[in-house]
């Protein structure tokens, strides 16, 4: 199994339970780790053979601007619905980074959705 991946993808987007935070952008922070098999790409040098990271990454940026969520939770799971059910990828680890929602660290979560390829 291969990964394709995007790492430190800040997308600002307004997300949070609080009054206050329904009234500004915050950054939240994606890590992609998408599964495929770049052979079939490698060998024909096609992008129409593999997952177009620039692609997802657009699809991504104009999905979470406009989401408006109230929770990480909800976001994560429509990123991955997203990124399953149009790109195809039939496993990935998505970790969402709410930086900024606690003083003095990071906060947020790791999702993997979808089955790796060879594994039952
Ligand atoms: N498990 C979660 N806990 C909390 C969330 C969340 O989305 N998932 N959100 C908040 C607030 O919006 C917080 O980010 C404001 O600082 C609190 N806990």
């Amino acid at each position: 199994m291969d990964i394709i991946f995007l790492r430190g993808l800040r997308i600002e987007t307004v997300i949070g339970l609080y009054d206050w935070e329904r009234k500004t952008k915050q950054a939240v922070i994606l890590d992609l780790e998408m599964a495929t098999d770049i052979r079939p790409a490698a060998a024909s040098d096609d992008i129409a053979h593999t997952v177009d990271y620039k692609a997802v990454s657009r699809r991504l940026i104009s999905f979470v601007e406009t989401s408006g969520c109230l929770l990480v939770e909800t976001l994560a799971e429509r990123i991955a619905g997203i990124v399953i059910e149009e790109f195809g990828v039939p496993w990935l680890r998505l970790t969402l980074n709410k930086r900024g929602a606690i003083q003095g660290c990071d906060v947020g979560l790791v999702i993997e959705r979808g089955h790796k390829p060879g594994h039952a």
